[in-house]
This record gives C-alpha cells, structure tokens and sequence, in this order.
C-alpha cells in the first residue's frame, strides 16, 4: 500500500483543525490524521511559569525529527505510537494514541512545510487561509474556551510571538501551497477534498 500524504497549513486560527476534522469526520478509520502539535518538545525540567512564556510558534518549537521518522514508518506499513501535546500544560502529557498506517494520511499544522524534509514528503500541500483580524478573534475565544487561558494572556503571547512568527515563518511557506483554500468552512474546498481522497482509497495501488 502507497500512502498519500496530504500536509495542511496555515497561521493560527485559519480554520485548519475544523477542515482536517470535517475530513476526518468524512472517512472515520479509513484515514489517518496527525497534528503536528502533539510534537511540540517535551519540556519537563521546565517550570510552568516559563514555560508559558515561550515561542511556540518558531519551528525550533517541535521535535519535527520525531514526526519524520513517525511519518516514514507509516509510509512503511507499521503503526507508531504518537504524542500528546496538553495546551493547558505548555508541555506532551503522558499519553500516546496509536496511529495506523493507512493509504490517506492528513498532518495539520501551522509550520508543517517550513521544513523542506517534511514539506518534501507530501503529495498534496494544502494551505488554509484566513484574514489575521478573524484568525485572533477565533483565536482568543478557542484558548479562553478550550486551552486554558485569558484573554490579557492571549493577547500578549499573540503579539510577542504568535504575529511576528507567522510573518516570519507561516505565511512564507503559502506560496509553496498546491491549493489555498478560503477558510476551513469552505464548502467547495471541502467537496473537492472529499472527493479526492475517496478515489485515491478507491484506488488499487
Ligand atoms: N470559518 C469560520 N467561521 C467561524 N468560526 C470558525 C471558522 N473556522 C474556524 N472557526 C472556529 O475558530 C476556532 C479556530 O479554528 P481551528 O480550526 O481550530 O483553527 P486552526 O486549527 O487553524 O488554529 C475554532 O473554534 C473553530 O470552530
Ligand atoms: O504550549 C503551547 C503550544 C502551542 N501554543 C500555540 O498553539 C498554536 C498552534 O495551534 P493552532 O491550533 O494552529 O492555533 C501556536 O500558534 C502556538 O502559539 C500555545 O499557545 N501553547
């Protein structure tokens, strides 16, 4: 079995989880989905309070190694076992989940094609894309509702480091995209999508 590896990128709050989750939602078991940050590096011997305060938006960030060799295994037929990031922790939680290889393989993350080994490795670069003042305001609610944090936090953390990182990094890599889709809500994005990877698992090789 030949995997298809289709990376999905953009800045944060673009709406990338919402359309690899409506794919995966589409195909359940018969496609694998890996987030890049479930490999944001371990930092145990950090202590929270500066943990908190670090760049989590320059690749230096993840253990993108790990991902590599992750990803190659699967390409190879063996299921791996990958981390769990915890946001509210600033640090991986003791879990794993099993990932099994599968002929359709989606990773999502923000720099998942600033690195030329990984950006090399998929078939298909898709790179969502969403105007910054909606991305932050999207932005705040998720982190407030979901990951633990307030809004003056947020606010910080996004202009120290979050804005300055995707112009120097995320939006950098749009132009190395096959396909810039307008929002992860993009229903026709979606549709064509979904109606690629069902021939490629249709597919006999
Ligand atoms: N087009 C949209 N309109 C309104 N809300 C959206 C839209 N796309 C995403 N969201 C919401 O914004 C938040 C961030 O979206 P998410 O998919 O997690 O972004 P990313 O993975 O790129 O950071 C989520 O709460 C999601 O439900
Ligand atoms: O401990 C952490 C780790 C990451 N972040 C932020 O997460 C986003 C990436 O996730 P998206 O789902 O694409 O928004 C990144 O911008 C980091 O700043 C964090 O705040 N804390």
């Amino acid at each position: 079995m030949k995997s298809v590896l289709i990376g999905i990128a953009g800045g944060t709050g673009s709406g990338k989880s919402t359309f690899t989750n409506r794919l995966k939602e589409a195909f359940c078991d018969d496609i694998a989905v890996i987030y890049h940050d479930n490999y944001y590096r371990k930092q145990d011997g950090i202590p929270f309070e500066e943990r908190k305060k670090m760049n989590y938006d320059h690749p230096e960030a993840f253990e993108t190694e790990l991902l590599l060799d992750q990803l190659s295994q699967l390409r190879s037929g063996e299921g791996v076992d990958c981390p769990v990031y915890d946001y509210s922790l600033h640090n991986r939680s003791d879990e794993f989940v099993r990932v099994e290889p599968k002929k359709v393989i989606l990773v999502e993350g923000i720099l998942v094609f600033v690195d030329e080994r990984l950006r090399d490795m998929f078939d298909i670069k898709i790179f969502v894309e969403a105007d910054a003042d909606e991305r932050i305001l999207r932005r705040v609610i998720r982190d407030v509702k979901d990951r633990g944090r307030d809004i003056e936090g947020v606010v910080e953390q996004y202009l120290t480091t979050v804005k300055p990182m995707h112009y120097l990094y995320v939006e950098p890599t749009k132009p190395l995209a096959d396909v810039i889709i307008n929002s992860g809500m993009n229903e026709v994005a979606f549709q064509l999508m979904k109606t690629n990877i069902e021939k490629m698992l249709a597919s006999e090789s």
